[in-house]
């Protein structure tokens, strides 16, 4: 699997567009027929996608992991982002994902093998897995069960809902944090006012997009913002030190997974609007 090394904000602070693409954005995840995965030097944090069709795609990568199969040393989140029904077979045990549902996998478990339903309507799952040093159950959560926050206003135009799936409060994991969050109709811009969290890296997976629509993500240290041009199912890795906010030309959903230092979804150190530059 690819890999994406960590940077220090100093260099970040003189790369041109292309080299914060590079660096931060993951194009090309969501692959018909395939399982691709992306392994970050930020918390070791790998995020994948797969579009499973005639078979079934295995959780491997012994040349990179070098270990005996993925999940020896590793947690895993998996959601499934389409509107095609998924199925997840966990050492033997399938287990039914549907649009939006997310499936925790815990370390020991050895394999895991993902497939569609109907192979010529194919689900597009996306993938993230963090270092892990217990095991915990296997536990599915659809959204309809997930808890809803709700956050912004019209005015502001980020009404959105957050849904917490891996968490504190939820399915519980070593370090994996792993939700959704869905924008209201007309409200385009998530995390504004931003924050950032130097104990914890972050992965944005935006998506639910048409072919024209484009969201401006916003990185940098608070005084010192950049933005990339995201497409849809794409993701960006969110350094530590960087904010991590976006908005759309269109309505859009992202998933946000985060792993580090505390397993704390509200530890996070707010910015204020007058402090970004
Ligand atoms: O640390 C937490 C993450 O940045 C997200 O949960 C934020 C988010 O989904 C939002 O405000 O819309
Ligand atoms: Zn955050």
């Amino acid at each position: 699997m690819e890999i994406r090394y960590a940077s220090n904000p100093r260099d970040v602070k003189g790369y041109d567009g292309e080299r914060l693409r590079e660096d931060f954005l993951i194009e090309s995840l969501f692959v018909k027929s395939e399982l691709n995965m992306v392994y970050s030097h930020y918390d070791r944090l790998i995020t994948g996608g797969a579009i499973p069709t005639d078979k079934p795609l295995k959780l491997e990568d012994k040349e990179t992991l070098k270990t005996e199969y993925f999940l020896e040393r590793r947690e895993v989140g998996i959601i499934n982002i389409s509107e095609s029904i998924g199925k997840v077979n966990v050492d033997g045990e399938t287990y039914e994902l549907n649009k939006r549902d997310c499936l925790y996998v815990g370390k020991g478990v050895k394999e895991v093998t993902i497939e569609s339903a109907d192979p010529s309507a194919p689900a597009h799952f996306y993938i993230v897995s963090a270092l892990a040093h217990k095991s915990y159950p296997t536990k599915k959560l659809p959204i309809k069960e997930a808890i809803p926050t709700h956050l912004g206003s019209d005015a502001e135009s980020n009404k959105r809902t957050i849904y917490k799936y891996i968490h504190k409060d939820g399915i519980q994991s070593c370090q994996l944090m792993m939700g959704m969050t869905l924008l209201a109709p007309n409200n385009m811009w998530n995390t504004m006012p931003p924050h950032v969290h130097d104990r914890r890296m972050e992965a944005y997976l935006y998506f639910d997009m048409d072919d024209q629509s484009r969201v401006f993500h916003f990185m940098g240290k608070p005084d010192d913002t950049r933005h990339i041009v995201i497409k849809n199912e794409q993701v960006v890795l969110s350094p530590p030190w960087s904010i991590h906010s976006g908005v759309g030309t269109k309505n859009y959903t992202f998933i946000w997974a985060m792993a580090g230092e505390n397993y704390t979804f509200t530890d996070m150190d707010g910015v204020k609007l007058e402090d970004i530059k």
